[in-house]
């Protein structure tokens, strides 16, 4: 039995007199792939920036593992286990993609342990960065300059360096942007295998992507959810037919 991991209560955020996020709510279960799609502006960042703390919401509430964690910062919702990939890229292009990762395991580190450089707390994110790197398939370019790498390897970088952090969440903004059809074959089986340890919520334009790997799909406009159900039952809504997909040719 699948488990919710994160769960949004009538998320609503203002900004002036816009309701950029308008009263959304949405469960992310373990084992499940959440795309939230809709047209520019609907308000898929704005959302994204409120579960990852980014941002405060005027109401609602979000709760991480069964803990009320709205109003905290990002990086202390980072530690109670929320991963978030950015679109746009966090990577050191100087440093190699071992040093990257091995940077972002070091951050879930205790402040005391890190400047004591304590043996084990070494060890330990040393561990956690070399199955993050597994994980992500880029284990074999260990040593490669990250600023040398492809641009969808940089992409799977950013994975690697998000599950350093050791996440049961994940919110990824676009990973498939800007990739050939080869490289987004690759993201796809990449997401697919880390899917049943997670919960992910995806953002992303790409709708051969999000159908392939959706189990759960929101609709939004405007800040408002207009749908909300399987692939097959958002395909058929009319509402959604003509707000939003129809304009992309999907079939
Ligand atoms: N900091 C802000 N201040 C004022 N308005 C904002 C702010 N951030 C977003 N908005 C507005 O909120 C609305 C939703 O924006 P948002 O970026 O969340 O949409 P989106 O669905 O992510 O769009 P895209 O697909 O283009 O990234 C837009 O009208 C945007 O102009």
């Amino acid at each position: 039995m699948s488990e919710v991991l994160l769960s949004a209560k009538n998320l609503t955020k203002r900004f002036g007199g816009l309701a950029a996020v308008n009263d959304v709510s949405l469960n992310l279960w373990r084992d499940r792939i959440h795309a939230v799609i809709g047209p520019n502006g609907a308000g898929k960042s704005t959302l994204t920036n409120l579960l990852s703390g980014d941002i405060a919401p005027t109401s609602g509430n979000v709760t991480l593992g069964g803990q009320d964690v709205t109003g905290w910062n990002p990086e202390r919702i980072s530690r109670a286990g929320l991963g978030r990939s950015y679109q746009k890229t966090n990577i050191f292009l100087p440093f190699t993609v071992w040093e990257n990762v091995r940077l972002a395991a070091q951050s879930r580190t205790p402040h005391a342990a890190r400047w004591l450089s304590l043996a084990s707390s070494v060890r330990e994110s040393n561990e956690r960065a070399e199955k993050a790197l597994e994980l992500a398939g880029l284990t074999s370019r260990r040593d490669s300059i990250a600023g040398a790498a492809s641009h969808g390897e940089q992409r799977q970088l950013e994975i690697a360096m998000t599950l350093a952090t050791d996440p049961q969440v994940l919110l990824l903004d676009e990973p498939l942007a800007g990739m050939g059809t080869a490289e987004a074959e690759r993201m796809v089986q990449l997401l697919l295998k880390l899917k049943p340890q997670h919960a992910m919520m995806l953002v992303e334009h790409d709708m051969d992507a999000v159908f392939a790997l959706a189990d759960h799909l929101t609709v939004m406009v405007n800040g408002q959810v207009i749908a909300s159900g399987t692939p097959s039952q958002v395909r058929n809504d009319a509402a959604v037919q003509s707000a939003y997909l129809g304009e992309e040719e999907h079939g």
